[in-house]
Parts: structure tokens; C-alpha cells; sequence
């Protein structure tokens, strides 16, 4: 079932500890048939070293396991979230990279400070607030999928524009039309973290790049009238 679907959430994930933003379970990838309404995953702790492309499992958007010999990834309820609320979210990933997971802890925004930022997402990367005790002890992967979402319906952000998000005390989620560019959105948002990091100790009085930047250089690759591409 889904065989090129679920080849490319097994490619996507694989490229996680090639690009060195997975260390042993750390993470996982997803992609979504939206006709099927069936989505791939990685399976929960198997190590990124002994995965192999059957091990993928396919769930459903009631939480149903429909194919699998393990059991989905723990982050499942998260990604069935913003494949509900968001449809043209087409693929997903977590990981718990470091220099991102550093901004998450420390439950900040990412700044927009130049260019590289801009070229990939639209103003500041969001950080999603702390879950309340309750939130956390119920069914805490659910809750912080909710918690992504009302991050982005209450500041107004379009996913699509800022395609990723920091989860306070755990870590960062990105997504794209697809797993491969959810994964590439992962590595961006790793560089550009490590980027922010670096600009604030050089100058800690750093301030945000002007919004005509974060304009021109994200509409420039992304919409109805991007420069590049066809
Ligand atoms: O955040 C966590 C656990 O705290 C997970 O993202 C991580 O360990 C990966 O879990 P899975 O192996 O995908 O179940």
C-alpha cells in the first residue's frame, strides 16, 4: 500500500541523520496521501541505523493503524493534528536537532536577522507556549499539536509561509508540501538557529532585520510571483 508514497517518507527520514539533525531515536518523518487520507511514518524508537523501508507505518486521520509491523512514531497524535487542521500541509518532521531544540528550551522566537532567514520563512520562527501540567500529563503529542496550532491561528501566521515552529521544553516540528521538503525545511531551520545563536553573542544588541528584507526575499521564492522556478 502507498509504496512510492511510503519510499519517499523512508528517504525523508534517512536524509535526518545524514544532515546530522538525529542522534539514535530522535525524530521522525511523515507524509500524507490526502486522497487515500492515509499518512506514512517512521515507527516509534527504532534506530534511524536498523530502519528499513517496511518497517514504515501507515495510520489513518482517526489514529488508526492501517498497515505497520511496529507501532507509529510517539509523535503521532502532533503530526495527525496539522494534517487535519492545515491541508496543504503534505509532509512533516521532528527532530530534536540541537541548536533549534536550544531556542525551544529556551522558549524564544527566532528572529529574523538577514537574508538566509528570510529566503525560507516568512518573519520569525514561532515559539509555541509551555503546556500546562494537564495538557502535558493527558495526551501530551495531541495537546502539542493543538498548542502549534493556536500558536499560528492566534498571531495570524500562514504554516505555509513560516513552515516551522519551536515547541517550548521539547522541540522543533517543520513541514512542507511534502516529507522531502519538511525535511529540507528541518535543515534550514537548523542553520538559520545556529545563525541566531551566533549573531546575538557577536551583538547582543542586534535588532530584526526590516521587514522590506523578510518581504522581498520571501516573496521572491515563494507565491504567485516568485523569480525563481518555472
Ligand atoms: O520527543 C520525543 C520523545 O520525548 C520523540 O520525538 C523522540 O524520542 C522520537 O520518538 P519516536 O521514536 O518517533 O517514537
Amino acid at each position: 500500500m502507498l509504496e512510492e508514497l511510503k519510499k519517499q517518507v523512508y528517504e525523508a527520514n534517512m536524509e535526518l541523520p545524514r544532515r546530522g539533525l538525529i542522534t539514535y531515536t530522535w525524530g521522525n518523518v511523515s507524509g500524507i496521501d490526502r486522497e487515500t487520507g492515509y499518512f506514512v511514518i517512521k515507527p516509534s524508537g527504532v534506530d534511524y541505523d536498523k530502519l528499513t523501508l517496511d518497517d514504515m507505518v501507515v495510520m489513518d486521520l482517526d489514529g488508526n493503524k492501517i498497515e505497520g509491523n511496529y507501532k507509529p512514531s510517539s509523535d503521532t497524535p502532533t503530526h495527525l493534528e496539522l494534517y487535519k487542521k492545515y491541508p496543504e500541509i503534505g509532509g512533516i518532521a521532528h527532530t530534536h536537532s540541537s541548536e533549534a531544540t536550544s531556542w525551544a528550551q529556551a522558549g524564544r522566537d527566532i528572529p529574523l536577522y538577514g537574508t538566509t532567514h528570510a529566503d525560507h520563512f516568512y518573519g520569525s520562527i514561532p515559539c509555541a507556549r509551555k503546556l500546562t501540567p494537564e495538557e502535558i500529563y493527558s495526551v501530551y503529542e495531541k495537546n502539542t499539536g493543538l498548542v502549534i496550532i493556536e500558536t499560528f491561528e492566534k498571531r495570524g501566521i500562514n504554516p505555509m509561509h513560516t513552515p516551522g515552529v519551536l515547541c517550548t521544553n521539547h522541540g522543533p516540528f517543520t513541514w512542507g508540501k511534502d516529507a522531502t521538503e519538511a525535511v529540507q525545511n528541518a535543515v534550514v531551520l537548523e542553520e538559520v538557529a545556529k545563525m541566531a545563536t551566533k549573531t546575538e553573542l557577536i551583538n547582543p544588541k542586534v535588532k530584526p532585520a526590516p521587514d522590506c528584507i523578510r518581504d522581498k526575499h520571501f516573496f521572491r521564492k515563494h507565491g504567485a510571483n516568485a523569480y525563481y522556478g518555472q
